[in-house]
C-alpha cells in the first residue's frame, strides 16, 4: 500500500481521510514515502528518508513566534497587569513524537506487522492511520537528538524572554516519558555523573538555559525553581515533602487569574548547581512504583517549574522587567490495568492517574475544537488540568512529546496517544509576555514623551522654523528663557517676529522635556538602587539569623542579645536601618515621611523632600504626579511584598507550609523563600565543597544516632523517621553539640525544612566549633 509522497514541510497538508474519518491525517514522521513499510525488526512505525535519518528524526521546524520588539502597544487586563502583545496573534502547540528505544521492545512480539494490524484496532477501520507533526523521533534518536530538535531551545529561549513556556511528555506507561525529561531510572539516586550521556531533556535545558543567561551579561536574572507532583490528587512540594507528606492547596488567583499551588517551596538558584540540585531533590522524592510493564513507574504527575524574572535597562535608561518561565511536566502513563496487573494501592494510583489524564483529554479535545473553545473547558476536575490550564490555552507557549512505544502489543495505545497528540496540535495558545505595571507605564509614559518631541518637530516643520534636532536633542541642552512678551505687543508683531518667538518657546519646552526625562531615568535609577540595597539587606539579616541561631544552639558561645523593638528606637538613628522605600515614598508624594530622627532626645520629624517647584509644576502639566502616585503605590506594594517593616525590625512575609507565612491566604501566589542553610550558602540549598564539610554532631547522642547522620546513605523514602528523629534532638536545643568537618557523602532535606548533610565519619572534631563554621561559611561564599 502506497502513502501519499507530499513533501515535508512544518505544516503537513491535510490529506483526505481514506477511512472516512476527517482527521487531519499525515505520515506519522512526516516523510511519507515509508509509513506503511515495516521495518522488518516488528516496528511498524519505521524510519523515513528524510536528512536526519541516520539518527532517527524527521525534523521540521516548529513555529517560532516573532517579536515584534518592545515599542508595541501595552493592553491591561481585567486585573491591572500590563502585557505586551509583543508576539504574533496565536501559536499552535507543538507536537513532537518520540518512538521508544527498541532495545526494550518485547522480543516475543517481535514480528513483523503490516498496516493490516489496524484493522484490529477497536475503532480503527482503514488500514493507513497518518497524522502530523512537528518532528518525530525514531528509535534511534538519542538524547542529545531530543534536546537538538525537539523545539525545547526555541522554549528556553523564549522564557528567558519573558514568555511563560511548557514542555509535557504523554504517552502510555513504559514508553519513555522520564527517560526523554529526565533520563533512565537511578541517574539521580547518588552523585549522579553531570557528564552522563543519558541526562534527559531538563539537564540539557538546564545548561542551556544558563549559557544564554551569560549570553546577556546586560540583563540582571533572578531564577526561582519549584517541584510538585499530583500523586493520587493530591499536591505534594517535592522540594519539602515532610515527614507526612502533607499536600497543598491548589487556589485561584485574582491576580494573575490563573490557578497556583499555595505555600510551595520555591528556591533562589543563582547557578546551574543549584537547579541541578533542585532537580536531583525532586527526582529523588517523587513517587515511583513497579508493575509489569515497567519496573521504575512514575506514580505520579510531576511538575518542575523555573521562573525566570530578568530585569534589563532600556535605552531611554528605564528598566522593564519580564518574568518568564519554563514548566516541565512529566505525566504518569496512563495505564490498562488488565495488562500493567496493578492491585491494591498501585490500582489506586492507576485509577487516579487515568482519571486525570482522561480530565486533560477532555479539556484537549475541547481546546481543539473550534466549536467547543468558546464553551466550558473542564479544568477545574482535575488539580492536574487547573495547573495546566495556562500553558494549555492560554497565554503560554507549549511543547508536546508524545512518547510511544514501537510494539505491536501496545498498538491500541499508541494510536490512543497519537490521537492525543493530533488534538493537541491543533489547539493555539496567544503567548504573551508578563511585565510588572509600573515599568510598562513608565514606558509608555516615554512614548508619550517621544510622541509629544514628535509632534514639535512636525509643528516646527509647518511653521518653517529651522531647527537642528541634533542641537535640541543633544545630551546637553541649553536652557533658554524667551523674552517676557507683551500681549498686546503680539498682535503689532510682523511674520519673522512671531516665528521667532514661537521658536524661542519651542526650544525652550524641547529642553524641558528633555530634562524631565533625564530626572526620569536619574529617579529611576536611584529607586532600583534602593531595592538592591533592600535586597542585599534581606540576605544579610538572613545571614545573621542564621549565624545567630548557630550562636544560641553553641554551649561555648555567647548568646547574642536580643534587640526588642523599644532598643531600636533607642540607638541612633545611623545604627537603625530603615526601609529607603517607605521614606521615598513618602517624599515623592510631598507628605512628611513616616520615620523620625531623634535628636536632643526629642523625635522630630523629618522635612519633605520636594522636588523643585519648576519641575513640579512640569511634571504636573504632563500629569505625571499621578503616575508617580501609581509607581511610588507599586514600589510600596513590591517593598511589602518581601518584608514588612515595623519599629525597625525586619518581620518576614514569606513562609513555608505555613511555618511563618498564612496558611490558607488565598491572595498570594508562591511563597518565594530560600530553603533555611547553614551559613555560608548563599542559595539556601547547598554549596557543597569538594572534600570537606561542616558538620553539627550531637554530643549526648548515642554512637547509633552519630552514624545515622554522618554515614547512612539516607533515602528519603526509607529512613526518612529516623533522620527526624536524631535531627529533633539536635534542634531541640540543650544538649551539647560539637562542629567539626568531614567529607560530605550525601544530601538531603528532612523533615523540619532542613537541609541533612551526610558524612562519613568525621575526620576531626573542632575545639572551636563556631570558628570552624565561620572560616567554612567565609570560604563557601568566595
Ligand atoms: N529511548 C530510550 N532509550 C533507552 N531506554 C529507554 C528509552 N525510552 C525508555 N527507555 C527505558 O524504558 C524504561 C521505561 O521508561 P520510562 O520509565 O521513562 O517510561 P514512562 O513512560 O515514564 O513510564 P511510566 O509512565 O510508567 O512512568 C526505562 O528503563 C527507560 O530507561
Amino acid at each position: 500500500m502506497k502513502a501519499g509522497t507530499k513533501p515535508v514541510t512544518k505544516k503537513a497538508p491535510k490529506l483526505a481521510a481514506k477511512n472516512g474519518s476527517n482527521q487531519n491525517i499525515n505520515n506519522i514522521n512526516n516523510n511519507s514515502n515509508n509509513v506503511n513499510h515495516s521495518n522488518g525488526n516488528g516496528n511498524y512505525l519505521s524510519s523515513g528518508s528524510s536528512s536526519d535519518s541516520r539518527r532517527g528524526i524527521s525534523p521540521s521546524p516548529p513555529s517560532v513566534p516573532r517579536s515584534r520588539g518592545s515599542d508595541d502597544s501595552f493592553p491591561e487586563n481585567s486585573n491591572g497587569s500590563v502585557y505586551t502583545d509583543s508576539i504574533v496573534p496565536e501559536d499552535n502547540i507543538n507536537v513532537t513524537v518520540r518512538i521508544r528505544h527498541k532495545r526494550y521492545f518485547d522480543m516475543n512480539l517481535n514480528i513483523n506487522i503490516d498496516l493490516e494490524g489496524l484493522n484490529s484496532v477497536p475503532g480503527c477501520t482503514g488500514n493507513t492511520k497518518l497524522f502530523s507533526f512537528n518532528v518525530v523521533f525514531e528509535p534511534g534518536a538519542t538524547q542529545e537528538d531530543i534536546f537538538q530538535f525537539s523545539g525545547i531551545k526555541r522554549l528556553i529561549e523564549m522564557a528567558v524572554a519573558g514568555f511563560s513556556t511548557t514542555c509535557f511528555c504523554y504517552g502510555q506507561t513504559g514508553s519513555g516519558k522520564t527517560h526523554t525529561l529526565t533520563g533512565p531510572p537511578g541517574l539521580f539516586d547518588r552523585n549522579p555523573d553531570p557528564y552522563s550521556e543519558n541526562h534527559g531533556l531538563v539537564f540539557r535545558s538546564f545548561m542551556h538555559l544558563f549559557r544564554q543567561l551569560q549570553e546577556r551579561p546586560e540583563t540582571h536574572f533572578v531564577l526561582k525553581a519549584s517541584f510538585l507532583e499530583i500523586y493520587n490528587e493530591k499536591v505534594i512540594d517535592l522540594l519539602n515533602p515532610g515527614s507526612s507528606r502533607k499536600p497543598l492547596a491548589v487556589r485561584w488567583s485574582k491576580k494573575t487569574r490563573g490557578f497556583f499551588v499555595e505555600n510551595l517551596f520555591t528556591v533562589d538558584c543563582e547557578e546551574l548547581d543549584d537547579l541541578l540540585a533542585v532537580l536531583e531533590e525532586g527526582m529523588r522524592n517523587r513517587s515511583v512504583g513497579s508493575h509489569s510493564m515497567n519496573e521504575h513507574s512514575s506514580r505520579s504527575h510531576t511538575i518542575l517549574t523555573v521562573n525566570i524574572v530578568s530585569e534589563t535597562q532600556m535605552e531611554n535608561g528605564v528598566f522593564i522587567s519580564k518574568q518568564g518561565k519554563i514548566n516541565f511536566v512529566d505525566l504518569a502513563g496512563s495505564e490498562m490495568t488488565k495488562k500493567t496487573h496493578s492491585e491494591g494501592k498501585t490500582l489506586e494510583e492507576a485509577n487516579n492517574i487515568n482519571k486525570s489524564l482522561m480530565v486533560l483529554g477532555y479539556c484537549i479535545a475541547s481546546l481543539s475544537d473550534s466549536k467547543k473553545k468558546g464553551g466550558h473547558i473542564p479544568y477545574r476536575d482535575s488539580k492536574l488540568t487547573k495547573l495546566l490550564a495556562d500553558s494549555l490555552a492560554g497565554s503560554g507557549v507549549t511543547l508536546m512529546i508524545a512518547c510511544i512505544s514501537p510494539a505491536k502489543s501496545n498498538l491500541t495505545e499508541t494510536l490512543n496517544t497519537l490521537r492525543y497528540a493530533a488534538r493537541a496540535k491543533k489547539i493555539r495558545t496567544k503567548p504573551i509576555i508578563v511585565m510588572d505595571p509600573r515599568e510598562a507605564l513608565i514606558l509608555s509614559l516615554k512614548r508619550e514623551v517621544s510622541a509629544l518631541q514628535n509632534e514639535n518637530e512636525h509643528l516646527r516643520h509647518a511653521l518653517h522654523l529651522a531647527a537642528d534636532p541634533n542641537r535640541l536633542l543633544g545630551s546637553k541642552v541649553e536652557l533658554r528663557t524667551p523674552p517676557n512678551i507683551d500681549l498686546e505687543r503680539v498682535a503689532e508683531m510682523d511674520g519673522a517676529e512671531l516665528a521667532e518667538l514661537v521658536r524661542h518657546y519651542a526650544t525652550e519646552n524641547e529642553a524641558l522635556r528633555h530634562e524631565n526625562a533625564e530626572l526620569f531615568s536619574t529617579r529611576e535609577l536611584l529607586f532600583r538602587d534602593q531595592e538592591l540595597v533592600c535586597r542585599e539587606n534581606e540576605r544579610l539579616l538572613k545571614k545573621l539569623e542564621d549565624v545567630n541561631s548557630v550562636c544560641c544552639r553553641s554551649p561555648i558561645i555567647p548568646a547574642r542579645p536580643n534587640y526588642s523593638s523599644d532598643d531600636v528606637t533607642l540607638l541612633s538613628s545611623s545604627d537603625v536601618w530603615t526601609n529607603p522605600m517607605n521614606s521615598t515614598a513618602g517624599s515623592l508624594n510631598g507628605h512628611a515621611p513616616k520615620t523620625k530622627d531623634k535628636v536632643d532626645g526629642r523625635m522630630s520629624p523629618k522635612p519633605p523632600h520636594r522636588l523643585p517647584d519648576s519641575i513640579q509644576k512640569e511634571l504636573d502639566k504632563l500629569q505625571i504626579g499621578k503616575s508617580l502616585d501609581g509607581i511610588n503605590e507599586s514600589i510600596k506594594k513590591r517593598a511589602s511584598r518581601k518584608s514588612t517593616w515595623e519599629n525597625g525590625k525586619a518581620v518576614k512575609a514569606t513562609g513555608v507550609n505555613g511555618v511563618n507565612g498564612k496558611d490558607g491566604a488565598h491572595d498570594d501566589e508562591h511563597r518565594s523563600t530560600r530553603l533555611p542553610y547553614l551559613p555560608g550558602s548563599k542559595t539556601g540549598i547547598r554549596r557543597v565543597p569538594s572534600v570537606d564539610n561542616i558538620f553539627v554532631l550531637d554530643r549526648n547522642n548515642s554512637n547509633q544516632n552519630r552514624e545515622r547522620i554522618f554515614t547512612s546513605n539516607y533515602h528519603p523514602r526509607t529512613d526518612r523517621s529516623l533522620m527526624s528523629t536524631s535531627v529533633d534532638r539536635l534542634e531541640g536545643g540543650g544538649s551539647g553539640f560539637a562542629i567539626g568537618s568531614a567529607p560530605l557523602r550525601h544530601r538531603s532535606y528532612n523533615s523540619l525544612n532542613n537541609i541533612e548533610y551526610n558524612y562519613d565519619a568525621p575526620k576531626k572534631l573542632s575545639r572551636d566549633p563556631f570558628g570552624s563554621l565561620i572560616s567554612l561559611s567565609e570560604e563557601d561564599d568566595r
